[in-house]
């Protein structure tokens, strides 16, 4: 895990321009999760994008861009899976942490995260949740790893509505810290809840085996 966390003034045009282009390419995906343009026009779309491909990796990371922190001092993720602009798979989430220090974003889920006909894949759900009762485990003063993270699908989730999701953290014993969350329409009906373990792994601390065994903070 490579953790450059340098001021990256000199790079934030790049950036800008990345998280143009993956905001492009969000839509993108949607248009090919929803396009029913005859054979002949989804060859030719396949070339174009092929070439675009071959594009984009004439200069290549090895990583996505980690954790740094940005120009205005505060911490960012750009190619984090949940929050990072300049991640295409992200939403990406935008999550504010309230003056209680429990952590919430307003979000809407996309037609491409469809599992069930007209609702959101479960893991989808899952992943979002995983992220936030994360991040309200850290800003408690708790940063870890995922243990354990269980959840209860109380109705669909659908997309293309505008939902909000919460957090927060709740107790700890010794290493391990757990954090409750939910998504659930704006008058608050919950859709899905979660209760998620938290574990600031041994290798952090130099105790353990180190991350190729441990896994990597998502
Ligand atoms: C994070 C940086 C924050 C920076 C702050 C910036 C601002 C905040 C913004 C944004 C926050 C970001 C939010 C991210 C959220 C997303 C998180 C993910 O997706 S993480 C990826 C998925 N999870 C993994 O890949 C873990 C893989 N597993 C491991 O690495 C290890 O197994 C780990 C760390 C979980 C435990 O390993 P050990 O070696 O450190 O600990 P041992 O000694 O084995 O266990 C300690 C205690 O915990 C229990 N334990 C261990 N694993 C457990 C488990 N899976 N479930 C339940 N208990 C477990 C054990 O039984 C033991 O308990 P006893 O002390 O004996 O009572």
């Amino acid at each position: 895990m490579t953790l450059d966390l340098a001021s990256t003034e000199d790079a934030e045009p790049q950036l800008a321009a990345l998280t143009d282009l993956s905001r492009r390419v969000r839509d993108l995906i949607d248009a090919v999760a929803l396009t029913d343009v005859p054979e002949g026009e989804l060859a030719a779309a396949a070339a174009e994008v092929a070439a675009l491909t071959e594009r984009l990796n004439a200069v290549r990371r090895d990583s996505p861009r980690s954790f740094e922190i940005g120009p205005d001092g505060a911490p960012r993720n750009l190619g984090n899976a949940v929050t990072g602009s300049a991640n295409p798979h992200a939403l990406p989430l935008v999550a504010e942490v309230t003056p209680e220090r429990t952590v919430r974003a307003e979000l809407s889920f996309r037609p491409a995260h469809e599992g069930p006909p007209g609702t959101v894949h479960g893991g989808v759900s899952a992943m979002i949740l995983d992220h936030l009762l994360g991040h309200a485990t850290a800003v408690a003063g708790f940063p870890g790893m995922t243990g354990t993270l269980t959840l209860r699908y109380r109705r669909r989730v659908p997309y293309g509505e505008p939902l909000v999701a919460t957090a927060e953290y709740v107790r700890s014993e010794g290493r391990k810290h757990w954090s409750e969350g939910r998504i659930a329409l704006p008058d608050g009906t919950v859709l899905v809840e979660a209760s998620g373990l938290f574990i600031a792994p041994s290798w952090w601390s130099g105790q353990g085996p180190g991350p190729e065994s441990a896994g990597e903070a998502g």
